[in-house]
C-alpha cells in the first residue's frame, strides 16, 4: 500500500522543543549525573539530539525491548530484547522514549528497573498520545509535544522500519 506522509512538527520546531526540555532537566539535575537509557530503535534520534544540549555530567546505556501483542496493540508484558550493559544501582535514570502511547510499555519497564535499585527514575518523551493511554498511568516527567492519536513516523519512529530518519514528525496518510 503507498502512503505519504504530512508533516505535523517541523524539523525546526522538535529542535527548539528538544533545547527547551533540555535546558529543564539541566536545571533539575544540577550537581548531580544522569544516566540516559535510550529505548531502541525509535529513542536514539531523540537521545542524541536531548544529550548533546545537557550541560550536567550524561551516561548512557541502551535497551530494546518488545511487547507481547497482537497487531498494533501491545499487551503490557515487555520481554527484554537488549538489557542494559551496565547497572543502574545508585544512579538517577531517565529513560529516553520515542513516543508513549497506551502507557503498557513504560509503565512495565519503569517497575522492572525500579527493581534495580536506581537512586530515582524518571522518564522523557518525544511524543505523547494522552488519548491513547489505557488502564497503567505512566507518569511522564518531560514530554515535548501531546499529540493527536495519529500514526506518526520520523525522528526515530518508523512505518515498517521506514521513515525513522526524517528529521521531522509527519503523519503516515494512506491512499
Ligand atoms: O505506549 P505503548 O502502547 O506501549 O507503545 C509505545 C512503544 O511503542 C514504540 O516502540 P516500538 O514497539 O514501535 O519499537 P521501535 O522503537 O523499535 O520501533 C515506542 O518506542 C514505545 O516503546
Ligand atoms: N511509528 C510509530 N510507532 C508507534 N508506536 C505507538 N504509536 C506509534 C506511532 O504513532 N508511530
Amino acid at each position: 500500500m503507498a502512503e505519504n506522509v504530512r508533516i505535523l512538527l517541523k524539523e525546526e520546531e522538535v529542535d527548539k522543543r528538544i533545547a527547551e526540555v533540555a535546558a529543564m532537566i539541566n536545571r533539575d539535575y544540577a550537581g548531580k549525573e544522569v544516566h540516559l537509557i535510550c529505548i531502541l530503535k525509535g529513542g536514539v534520534f531523540f537521545t542524541c539530539e536531548l544529550a548533546k544540549r545537557l550541560t550536567v555530567p550524561v551516561s548512557m546505556d541502551f535497551m530494546s525491548v518488545s511487547s507481547y501483542g497482537s497487531g498494533t496493540e501491545s499487551s503490557g508484558v515487555v520481554r527484554i530484547v537488549k538489557d542494559l550493559d551496565e547497572s543502574i544501582a545508585g544512579k538517577n535514570v531517565l529513560i529516553v522514549e520515542d513516543i508513549i502511547d497506551s502507557g503498557r510499555t513504560l509503565a512495565y519497564l519503569i517497575e522492572i528497573l525500579k527493581q534495580r535499585n536506581p537512586e530515582s527514575i524518571h522518564l522523557c518523551t518525544l511524543l505523547d498520545k494522552p488519548e491513547r493511554r489505557v488502564k497503567k498511568q505512566v507518569k511522564v516527567d518531560y514530554t515535548c509535544f501531546e499529540i493527536p492519536d495519529e500514526f506518526v513516523v520520523g525522528f526515530g519512529l518508523d512505518y515498517d522500519q521506514k521513515y525513522r530518519n526524517l528529521p521531522y514528525i509527519g503523519v503516515v496518510e494512506f491512499q
